[in-house]
């Protein structure tokens, strides 16, 4: 496909981001607790919607055919040069003949924040390649702090963090947190756990070690360290709720030898766990508890609704809604959870706080908001679309919508972003990875 074609995949100049008080969003983050996590949407998008390589088409092997290949590729990079942010982007060039890829490295990084070092942080974020801590690892390297990525790659990506490897302030460590590890930090932000259900329910053992394993070594190290530690904690841990919406307040309804126990229950010892360093060592905790959130990067394959819902339509497949689609859920953009995150790390509050939209649908309901997100994108009738239903999973909770007043009190944050144009932008990034072919 034509590199113009392919960029006009990601980008819409025409549409505008227009967040819930009805104004545009040109911004995410704020500053906060003397924490200024505020950044262009611009410069993050640039790390995400941007294509893997850049096309070459190897027509003729002439005596000038060398030359005649680079200055195509250089041809079809520069168009991304328009947005002004291509020189940060990976030049790495697709053999159409061959269907391989010539990898090659930034020789540039986009810039960032030049932090005076009684500012700059030493960030450690276990799961860092994975969707959640890709996006904090952004918004923290281009704030200019430094940072350091944990991950085991079970369900995390190189390709995730790849435009950051070789800049100074960043560090990529293959490691899993079942294993000590001792590094010099001053926040440590643990999000290392498999998420998904199949994925989590694949190896339930491993899932329990990890939430288990994993938070007792990173507080052991918060410990040590002096760091303040921000546990990645789920809505899960309230089960299937018998309160709605769930605040922090509520204790849960878990089936403890559920499948889904190896999760839910890993973090609910997760929490304890970071009470206990906190009751008895006075490490500085925060917990918190994120409701369902999608975006860019979440793993195509990982089963989760919002990635089954827009793969399965983009490629005209059957969209699998379970057990009649009548339990709830609601939804929250990427760049609302980090801004979360940012602020409960960088503020004082000890308690478990909720991070999430209120914004709640039935499940089947959903479906037809994805479906017509979809069909608008590919300009086909709503109707060519088919939703079928599939047995409901055991233990699948309900009804979930969290409480979020404690997050408006104490931290200052509500969602900003609508469901309707974090799926608008998700859609976009799915379908311009499927056609050229890295998802
Ligand atoms: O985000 C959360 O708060 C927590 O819950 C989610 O678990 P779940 O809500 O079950 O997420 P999904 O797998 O996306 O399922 C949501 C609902 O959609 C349904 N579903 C899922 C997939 C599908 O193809 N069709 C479908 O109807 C499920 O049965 C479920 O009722 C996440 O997987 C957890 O990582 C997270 O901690």
């Amino acid at each position: 496909m034509p590199a113009a074609d392919h960029a006009d995949l990601y980008y819409d100049s025409q549409v505008k981001t227009i967040g819930k008080d009805g104004n545009e969003i040109t911004t995410v983050g704020f500053d906060r607790f003397g924490f200024n996590c505020e950044v262009p949407l611009n410069a993050l998008r640039s790390l995400y919607l941007r294509p893997h390589y850049v096309n070459t088409a190897i027509a003729h092997k002439g005596a000038n055919g060398a030359s005649a290949q680079v200055a195509k590729v250089d041809e079809e990079h520069a168009y991304f040069a328009s947005d002004g942010n291509a020189e940060y982007q990976s030049k790495s060039i697709y053999h159409p003949d061959s269907n391989s890829i010539s990898y090659t490295t930034l020789s540039r990084f986009p810039p960032v924040t030049l932090l005076p070092p009684n500012q700059r942080k030493r960030v450690l974020v276990t799961g860092g390649a994975g969707f959640v801590g890709s996006h904090l690892v952004d918004r923290l390297m281009l704030l200019g702090h430094e940072v350091t990525v944990l991950d085991n790659f079970f369900t995390g990506s190189r390709t995730n963090v790849s435009h950051w490897v070789g800049h100074p302030n960043f560090e990529l460590v293959r490691h899993d947190v079942v294993e000590p590890f001792m590094i010099e930090c001053d926040q440590i932000y643990h999000l290392a756990c498999p998420a998904s259900p199949p994925h989590y329910q694949a190896n339930p053992v491993k899932t329990i070690k990890t939430s288990f394993l994993g938070t007792l070594n990173m507080l052991g190290l918060a410990k040590r360290t002096k760091a303040r530690f921000l546990l990645a904690s789920t809505s899960e841990i309230y089960g299937d709720p018998e309160v709605h919406p769930q605040p922090e307040t509520y204790w849960g309804n878990v089936n403890p030898n559920g499948i889904r126990a190896c999760y839910d229950e890993g973090k609910r010892v997760a929490e304890t766990l970071t009470y206990g360093f906190h009751r008895q060592d006075g490490v500085d905790v925060r917990i918190a508890r994120i409701f369902n959130t999608f975006g860019p990067r979440m793993n195509p394959q990982d089963g989760r609704v919002v990635s089954n819902f827009i793969i399965q339509a983009l490629r005209n497949e059957d969209m699998t809604v379970y057990g009649g689609g009548k339990q709830t859920r609601s939804f929250q953009y990427i760049h609302d959870l980090i801004d979360g995150l940012i602020a409960l790390m960088n503020s004082d509050v000890v308690e478990p706080v909720n991070l999430g939209n209120s914004d709640e649908f039935e499940i089947g309901n959903f479906a037809l908001v994805v479906r017509d997100i979809v069909a608008d994108l590919q300009k086909k009738d709503p109707s060519e679309y088919r939703i079928v239903d599939r047995p409901m999973p055991k233990d699948d909770p309900q009804r979930r919508r969290p409480d979020t007043t404690r997050a408006k009190e104490m931290l200052g944050w509500q969602p900003r972003w609508t469901v309707e144009m974090g799926l608008g932008e998700m859609v976009r990034y799915y379908k311009a990875k499927m056609v050229e072919g890295s998802i």
